[in-house]
């Protein structure tokens, strides 16, 4: 937003003033010491905590909106941000929750940068009846930061992204600790002679832990459901090769690789830029 040069001011709120002071410096006009007086007379608020986070944070502002307000937030899950926020706003305000398919490993607000949305994906859950206009502005909005926006229901969002990100990570989250026993055991040489593919497994493992937990802790169904069927794929795959059934080995992966050459052909997979700065992982604040 601030590079397109999009708001007229972004005021920003934070816990910690040392998060306030860096928002400050790299983007915001002016920041506040508390999130009621971030939202006083602002035309867009957008909460960006963990999910688990959202309910409290909605409660903070809620009396505190301007009448004709357009509030959304960024969370992963959206049916949970939906149950948690949506009770705390005054009536009149416009609630259209959002998901921005785009980000990386780092938290805090230097892990920011302007291209971060370009070409991706930007979910809308609106809710039945949801103001046409607000929704109109807010998709104005996302796109001139170069993501295109799609909307679809809550739940219908929660299994999707469960498919391509949730269950992803779990796995990754999970493949990580299985190379940490085996480093025990071999004395630290997975670690060291681990290619690509396991070094893309150990970057996904490193993203924040709270904003983790509260995605599995919030889209526990959805995300069953698929490491269910993941799982029941794993058997498949672990009984060819047993079995030595090259031929159903071959077949599977020559489907895999379709999906993967059309995510490419669709401009879908590119790659955080190097941000030429140092990056703390999950600051507090
Ligand atoms: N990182 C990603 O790849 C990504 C992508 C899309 C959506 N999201 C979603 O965006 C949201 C923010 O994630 P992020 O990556 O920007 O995280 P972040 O860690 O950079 O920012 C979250 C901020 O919320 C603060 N916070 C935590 N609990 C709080 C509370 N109770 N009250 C007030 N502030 C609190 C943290 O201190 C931190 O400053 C999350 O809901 C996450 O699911 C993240
Ligand atoms: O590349 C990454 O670091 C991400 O995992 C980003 C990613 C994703 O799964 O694609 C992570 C969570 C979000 O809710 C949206 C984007």
């Amino acid at each position: 937003m601030r590079a397109g040069g999009l708001a007229g001011e972004i005021v920003g709120y934070a816990r910690s003033a040392e998060t306030r002071a860096v928002a400050r410096a790299l983007f915001c006009d002016r920041v506040t010491e508390t999130a009621a007086e971030a939202v006083e007379g602002a035309d867009l608020v957008v909460l960006a905590v963990p999910v688990g986070a959202m309910g409290a944070i909605a409660a903070e502002i809620g009396p505190h909106l301007k009448p004709g307000a357009t509030v959304t937030d960024v969370g992963s899950v959206k049916q949970a941000v939906v149950d948690a926020v949506a009770p705390h706003l005054p009536a009149g305000v416009h609630f259209i929750p959002g998901h921005p398919m785009a980000g990386t490993e780092y938290s805090g607000p230097r892990s920011g940068f302007a291209t971060l949305f370009q070409n991706r994906w930007w979910l809308l859950t609106p809710p039945e009846g949801c103001d046409a206009g607000a929704l109109a502005r807010l998709r104005g909005l996302i796109e001139a930061m170069g993501a295109k926006v799609d909307t679809m229901d809550a739940g219908h969002h929660d299994l999707v992204v469960a498919v391509v990100s949730h269950v992803p990570h779990a796995i990754a989250y999970t493949m990580v600790g299985v190379a940490d026993h085996m480093r025990r055991v071999s004395q630290s040489e997975v670690i060291k002679y681990s290619a690509a593919g396991f070094r893309d497994f150990t970057r996904i493992a490193a993203s924040d832990p709270t904003m983790w937990r509260d995605v599995f802790l919030t889209n526990k169904e959805a995300v069953l459901d698929i490491l269910g069927r993941f799982a029941e794929e794993l058997f498949v795959l672990q009984r060819a090769i047993r079995m030595g059934d090259g031929e159903h080995l071959h077949a599977y992966f020559t489907r895999t690789r379709a999906i993967r050459r059309g995510i490419i052909e669709a401009g879908q997979d590119t790659a955080a830029p190097d941000f030429g700065r140092a990056v703390t992982p999950a600051q507090d604040g």
